[in-house]
């Protein structure tokens, strides 16, 4: 398994997928910039007038709610509907679900045009499917592991993927679920670090369309590597940004087999 993760990160640096992202104002750059650095091409697009046109385009769509307007939801309505329609895998990020009426109810009617994958944080889950009301913005108060039964709920109930971010990864479809237990609490130091998870989650899903569970396992092994490596390096959250950053560019398929860890699974 350990060796088909990193075939597919080393076929996102192969192929240099497109991968379109609606995304929020905090993480615009880094998100970018991460893809870059893991080999993929990013653009950011949400024009009315274009949004569908660079769907039919682009390899994968990641959908990002963290900053919302109207005018940027009917984009994301527009963007998705066309994901759906050509059948291009879409990643939806959750950013503060369950904070505001209004992330519920953007998110309900993004739900209806069936993500590949939903990747958030155990909080963001669990208020999907509505079993927490406790949230308090956009990062979590519950561990990824409290989250397990929601995001199991959640995968029957829409098809997609789940992935439930934290200290340990969870990535579900329907009945199936591996943990992943890399990664750094300092990545939860720096923000977009989620939005980075969703974003190189697009990227591999955009070279294994057919496979999304162990594309998103992939994503999240890169990640949780990634970030290990860089907490290495780094002396605080601002160097760990760029060894982050460094780290996916160099990242070798030595380091990678010698450091994931590949967890429980049913
Ligand atoms: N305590 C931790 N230990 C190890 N890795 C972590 C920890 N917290 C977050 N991460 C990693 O940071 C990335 C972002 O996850 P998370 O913080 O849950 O997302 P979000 O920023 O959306 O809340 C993931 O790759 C996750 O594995
Ligand atoms: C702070 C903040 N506020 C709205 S979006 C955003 C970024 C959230 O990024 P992440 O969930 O990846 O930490
Ligand atoms: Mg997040």
């Amino acid at each position: 398994m350990q060796e088909r993760l990193w075939d597919i990160i080393s076929a996102v640096r192969a192929q240099a997928p497109l991968v379109h992202n609606i995304t929020n104002y905090v993480v615009m750059n880094n998100t970018a910039n991460a893809l870059l650095a893991a080999g993929a091409s990013p653009v950011m697009a949400h024009a009315h007038p274009e949004v569908q046109d660079m769907v039919s385009i682009a390899s994968a769509l990641v959908i990002n709610i963290g900053t919302l307007d109207e005018y940027w939801v009917e984009s994301m309505g527009l963007a998705t509907q066309q994901a759906h329609a050509l059948q291009k895998p879409w990643v939806l990020d959750p950013v503060g679900a369950g904070a505001t009426p209004y992330r519920n109810q953007v998110l309900e009617e993004l739900l209806t045009y069936k993500p590949t994958v939903i990747r958030g944080n155990a909080s963001e889950i669990m208020a999907l499917v509505k079993t927490s009301s406790k949230t308090k913005g956009v990062d979590s108060t519950h561990q990824s592991q409290e989250a397990l039964t929601a995001g199991q709920e959640l995968s029957a109930a829409t098809g997609a993927v789940v992935c439930i971010s934290g200290a340990t990864d969870l990535i579900i479809h329907q009945n199936q679920y591996h943990s992943l237990s890399n990664g750094h609490p300092l990545m939860a130091k720096v923000t977009g670090m989620g939005c980075t998870a969703s974003a190189l989650t697009g990227a591999c899903c955009a070279v294994q369309p057919e496979d999304p569970f162990t594309a998103t396992l992939a994503a999240m092994a890169l990640m949780g590597v990634t970030g290990e490596v860089a907490a290495e390096q780094a002396n605080g959250p601002g160097t760990l940004q760029l060894h982050f950053l460094d780290g996916l560019h160099q990242l070798s398929k030595e380091a990678f087999l010698k450091r994931v860890k590949l967890g429980e699974s049913s």
